[in-house]
């Protein structure tokens, strides 16, 4: 299973602070930064786009962890590029020519990612999923944060990890200190979490229990 990676969703952060912020969770041992880009359409919500990776780039060189839950991934994939986003995680239920659409962020120089939702069967990541750097499994309805986890998408992580032992596999919402030892056992290594990380009196020990739990539970 590949290292632990601890991305704080800054959809919990305060917008109006957005680089000192961002730049504040590296500080507290974040690994990476999860943006969470949502268009009022694929999902009921609407945030950031590409100009604001763009200005946040220019205040950090951190990975950016882009979360497009939007309805035609495939127009914003050079504007992400060319913001300086670092991987780009398009939904799977978002797209009906998967294939074209990682070339294309490959050929932009993004990593790949493809994001699930809880009730999309997993069967439709494996003809993908060695071609991609990440899945991003959702553990709640996207579109909101401070949800409840859903204990019944770890089956969907522990079969994913199995076939895939080397895969960056990601889990996003309702991520707490009481839901990670769960999803790290399923074989997740990517942990996104906004509220537990944002709201925490010490962030930095958040962050580092997560690592801990994720890298003890390595094969
Ligand atoms: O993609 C998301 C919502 O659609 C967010 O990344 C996610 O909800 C993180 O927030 P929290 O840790 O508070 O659940
Ligand atoms: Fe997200």
């Amino acid at each position: 299973m590949p290292s632990a990676k601890i991305s704080p969703s800054l959809l919990s952060s305060d917008f109006a602070q957005l680089s000192s912020e961002a730049n504040r969770m590296i500080k507290e041992g974040a690994d990476w930064l999860h943006m969470d880009v949502m268009d009022g359409h694929f999902v009921p919500n609407l945030t950031i786009g590409a100009p604001v990776i763009k200005a946040l780039r220019q205040h950090t060189d951190a990975f950016l962890d882009c979360h497009l839950m939007v309805s035609n991934p495939e127009k914003w994939v050079d504007d992400f590029a060319k913001a300086g986003a670092s991987l780009y995680n398009f939904h799977i239920e978002a797209t009906d020519k998967p294939l074209e659409l990682i070339e294309r962020i490959r050929k932009s120089g993004m990593k790949v990612g493809i994001a699930i939702k809880p009730k999309t069967s997993i069967d439709l990541i494996y003809p993908f999923a060695d071609k991609i750097d990440l899945c991003l499994v959702m553990t709640v309805e996207p579109g909101f944060g401070g949800q409840k986890f859903m204990h019944d998408c770890m089956p969907k992580v522990k079969a994913l990890r199995e076939r895939f032992p080397e895969l960056d596999i990601e889990v996003d919402g309702g991520l707490a200190l009481d839901t990670i030892e769960e999803a790290a056992k399923a074989g997740a290594n990517v942990i996104v979490a906004g509220t537990s990380i944002f709201k925490a009196d010490n962030p930095k020990e958040v962050i580092l229990t997560f690592r801990n739990i994720v890298n003890s539970k390595q094969k």
